[in-house]
């Protein structure tokens, strides 16, 4: 009796403490599940924003999906450069319903899309810390590096972004345009040796340009990061690229926060991957230390000089640089790839153009020498047709921020942890901006300079702006300017009729079906 008693008496004292954690968690889940959705769909109600409905748990994702997959069977005319509504249907399909700036939910998570050109220079330039990069999922944390770059903020971005810069200065970047024309023209050397081989003699060159086109920026971009190591260096980015299609197959399912820890298959895969990349990359560091030299010049010796400097805070450690070989890779590789891609297509298709960029390269650059970095500012024809092709193609479709308080926007009150789209493909081909012919190729609208090119001056942010602007803009650049001028030097471009045009969405506009492309050796 007396023991029923003690137990009975423990109970009592035990049992609030054991709930107490469980009623906390269905507080804090109904607070972000239910009251929070609710709470913010009215604050910006009253400001006249709407949007389409919260669903429990979900937000608009399913929609967003369903959307997706009916644009993507609904079939696209050959001729259009007109991507907006294929690739981002749902909002094309919510502006049409509630307007220009509206509100959605990624799950649980509220979003404000925002188009307009210079509520968007707002966001993206301030200097406050106002406006973070917005969270991102893991699958895509995991292939640019939580600590890189990318995804570093506040004192940490400043440091890494001051370490990185001289990396990305014009000097190092002519030291680098001989890497770029190396690996070019070892590729040209290839399809030589190919051509040679073909027993059917045949003059003509077919080629599927969007994998020619990526490995040779992942040949770049390892040589430019990794330089003397380049034979592990490619070792790392080929198991970078297993860890991106491996992700990318995930991109498409809806993001339970909290299942990346869950020992699925999937899961195993990942981790496995993951270890072996940061194993790879540690041999190569560790190889660089030993060698007590001072470390090269490549991307990955300045990192390293960083890692002896005296001051702290220019310091990095191994993890970080880790980190930034990785976001060097995933955004220095595919990028650029998809640049030269479409521009490729352009120029096959409009042969005026094709004509007119290869007398400017060989006015500026001769028939056969190989180019030089002081030669590139010279091409302003070329230079014009890359900003067009990344008008209507650039890799980068949205801009994702996070509001860290509550701040004003332009006319809006926006509450702390909501995030901002600012949908760069939009912006990039509105008419109101661009002129009735927005979704047409036309690289005269860029001939006096790109803050002309359209009716605001900063309808065009390809590269972003403010203080997070791609560091490796100048980098890219030179890089397509150098494979484009030795490709125009050698051939003639042609559309294969093979080619389907068929633009979609894997985290950058790719050609679905690639890029056949016939090549005619010039005489
Ligand atoms: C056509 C080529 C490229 C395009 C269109 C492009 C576009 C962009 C854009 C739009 C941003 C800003 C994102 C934001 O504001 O949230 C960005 C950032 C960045 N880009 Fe690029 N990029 C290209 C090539 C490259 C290359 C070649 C590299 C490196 C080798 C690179 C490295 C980076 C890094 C590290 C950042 C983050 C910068 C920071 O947060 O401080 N990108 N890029």
């Amino acid at each position: 009796m007396e023991l029923l008693h003690i137990v009975l008496n423990a109970t009592r004292i035990l049992l609030p403490l054991l709930l107490l954690p469980l009623l906390v968690t269905i507080y804090e889940a109904f607070m972000v599940l239910v009251l929070q959705p609710f709470v913010l769909t009215r604050r910006f109600k009253k400001q006249g924003i709407t949007g389409p409905r919260y669903r429990f748990l979900y937000g608009n994702l399913g929609e967003i999906k369903k959307l997706k997959r009916e644009s993507h069977h609904s079939g696209f005319d050959p001729s259009s450069n007109d991507n907006f509504p294929r690739l981002l249907p749902h909002y094309q399909k919510w502006m049409y319903l509630y307007g220009e700036t509206f509100l959605y939910w990624s799950g649980t998570e509220p979003r404000i899309c925002i188009s307009d050109p210079e509520l968007a220079k707002q966001v993206l330039s301030n200097k406050l810390g106002f406006f973070v990069r917005s969270k991102a999922r893991p699958e895509i944390v995991k292939l640019v590096g939580s600590k890189g770059l990318v995804f570093v903020e506040g004192a940490d971005w400043v440091r890494h972004r001051r370490i990185l810069n001289p990396a990305f200065s014009i000097d190092r970047l002519k030291i680098m345009t001989n890497v770029m024309v190396d690996c070019t023209l070892k590729m040209l050397e290839e399809w030589r040796k190919q051509r040679s081989d073909d027993k059917t003699e045949q003059v003509v060159m077919k080629k599927e340009m969007n994998s020619e086109f990526l490995r040779l920026t992942a040949h770049i971009i390892a040589t430019a990061a990794f330089g003397s190591s380049y034979t592990e260096g490619i070792e790392v980015f080929r198991r970078l690229k297993e860890l991106q299609n491996c992700c990318e197959t995930s991109l498409i399912d809806i993001y339970i926060p909290g299942t990346e820890y869950l020992p699925t298959p999937f899961n195993f895969r990942i981790w496995k991957l993951e270890r072996k990349i940061n194993t790879a990359v540690k041999r190569i560091i560790d190889s660089r230390l030993e060698s007590k030299s001072d470390y090269g010049d490549d991307l990955l010796g300045i990192m390293l000089k960083s890692c002896k400097s005296q001051g702290n805070q220019q310091k990095m450690s191994i993890e970080e640089i880790m980190h930034d070989c990785r976001t060097f890779f995933f955004a220095g590789h595919e990028n650029n790839a998809n640049l030269l891609t479409w521009t490729t297509m352009f120029l096959s298709m409009h042969q005026d153009w094709q004509e007119k960029v290869r007398e400017e390269v060989f006015k500026e650059c001769g028939k056969d020498k190989t180019p030089e970095s002081d030669t590139f500012s010279k091409l302003k024809l070329m230079n014009m047709v890359f900003m067009e092709s990344l008008r209507l193609y650039g890799p980068v479709t949205s801009l994702y921020r996070e509001a860290t308080k509550d701040v004003k926007l332009g006319h809006l009150d926006i509450p702390k942890g909501t995030n901002i789209i600012i949908p760069l493909l939009k912006m990039h081909t509105d008419k109101t901006l661009w002129g009735s012919d927005a979704d047409k190729f036309n690289p005269m609208r860029f001939s006096n300079g790109v803050s002309r090119a359209a009716n605001h001056p900063n309808a065009f942010i390809t590269f972003g702006i403010g203080p997070r602007v791609c560091i490796g803009q100048n980098f890219a650049m030179i890089e397509a300017k150098t494979v484009l001028t030795m490709i125009l030097q050698r051939f003639r471009l042609s559309l294969s009729g093979e080619y389907k045009h068929s633009p979609v969405d894997h985290l950058s506009i790719q050609p679905q079906y690639g890029l056949p492309i016939m090549f005619q050796p010039l005489k």
